[in-house]
C-alpha cells in the first residue's frame, strides 16, 4: 500500500518544486497509473515512492510518504529491499552484465541476499513461469528482444517478492510486441497482490490496465479517478497528455473498479 500525503519536493538545484502538495493512495492489488507531460514530476514521484528521492538526490521535502505503513523518511533504502521494487525505462541498463543466462540473472539479487540454493531455484522457476520466460531461461539476457529484456528486469525485481512495484515508463523503449508483453506482465503482478505504480506517458493501454489514473502537471496532481473519468477529460491536452476518446478504449471498465480493495494502516 502506498500513501502520499501533502508531499512537496524541491531538488537541491531546483528553482521551483518538482512536486507540490501531492496526495494519493494506492491500495494493495491496485494498479495506479501516473500520466503527464514532460517535466510534470512523474519520474520524481517514482523516485519518491521507491525511496531514492530524497534519500539519494538530496533536496527539500515536506509531507509524508508511507509504504506498507512505513514512513520512508525514517526508512533507509536498504530497509526497502524486498518491499519496494523499481523498474526503469531502459531494460538494457538494468541487466547486471555479471550473469550468463536469464535464469542466473533473475537469481542474482537472491544470491546477494544469501537465499538458500533450493529456495532460490524454486523462486526463480516460479517467476520464469509467471512471466512466460521459461523457454528462454538458458539464453543470454543480451539475446532477448527488448520486450523480453524488460520482462527480465521485472522478473529480477519480482523474485525479491516486493509488495509494491514502481515502473517508470517501462514500455517507452519498446515496440508494440514488447509493449504487449509488459502490459501482460502488469496483470500478473496484480494477480500476485502487488501494489503497482506505473508511470506511463502513452495512454492507449491504460484504459484497460489501470484501476486509477493520476494526472500530474507542473508537480501538482490536477486530476485523479478511474481511467474512464480521467482519459476522457478534455483538459488532458492542456496538461501535456493526449486525450483518448475512442469508444473502444473506454468501453470496458477495468476489472475491480467497483470498489477499492485493500486495507488501511492503523
Ligand atoms: N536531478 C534533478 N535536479 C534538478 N532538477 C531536476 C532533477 N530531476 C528533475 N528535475 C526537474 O524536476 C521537474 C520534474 O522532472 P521529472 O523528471 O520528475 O518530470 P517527468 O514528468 O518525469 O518528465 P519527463 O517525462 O520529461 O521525463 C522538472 O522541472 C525537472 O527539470
Amino acid at each position: 500500500m502506498i500513501e502520499v500525503k501533502g508531499f512537496s519536493f524541491t531538488y537541491p538545484t531546483g528553482s521551483r518544486p518538482a512536486l507540490s502538495d501531492v496526495d494519493f493512495e494506492v491500495a494493495p492489488r491496485e494498479l495506479c497509473a501516473v500520466v503527464g507531460g514532460g517535466g510534470a514530476g512523474k519520474s520524481t514521484l517514482a523516485g519518491v515512492v521507491s525511496g531514492t528521492v530524497p534519500h539519494l538526490t538530496g533536496g527539500t521535502a515536506r509531507g509524508t510518504v508511507r509504504v506498507n505503513c512505513r514512513d520512508l523518511d525514517d526508512t533507509p533504502l536498504s530497509g526497502l529491499v524486498g518491499e519496494v521494487g523499481l523498474v526503469m525505462q531502459n531494460p538494457f541498463n538494468q541487466i547486471s552484465g555479471a550473469r550468463f543466462s536469464v535464469r542466473e540473472e533473475i537469481a542474482f539479487g537472491l544470491e546477494n541476499l544469501g537465499v538458500p540454493r533450493d529456495e532460490m531455484a524454486a523462486r526463480v522457476d516460479l517467476v520464469l513461469d509467471d512471466l512466460g520466460l521459461t523457454g528462454v531461461r538458458d539464453r543470454s539476457p543480451y539475446e532477448l528482444s527488448g520486450g523480453q529484456q524488460q520482462l527480465l528486469a521485472i522478473g529480477s525485481v519480482l523474485v525479491m517478492r516486493p509488495t509494491v512495484m514502481v515502473l517508470d515508463e517501462p514500455t517507452s523503449q519498446l515496440d508494440a510486441a514488447g509493449n504487449a508483453l509488459v502490459f501482460e506482465a502488469l496483470g500478473t503482478l496484480k494477480e500476485q497482490g502487488v501494489t503497482v505504480l506505473l508511470i506511463e506517458h502513452r495512454m492507449e493501454r491504460l484504459a484497460h490496465a489501470a484501476d486509477r489514473v493520476l494526472v500530474l502537471d507542473r508537480g501538482a496532481i490536477v486530476a485523479k479517478g478511474t481511467p474512464g473519468e480521467v482519459l476522457a477529460d478534455e483538459r488532458l491536452e492542456e496538461w501535456g497528455s493526449h486525450r483518448c476518446v475512442t469508444r473502444w478504449l473506454l468501453a470496458a471498465p477495468p476489472a475491480g473498479d467497483s470498489g477499492r480493495p485493500g486495507s488501511r494502516c492503523r
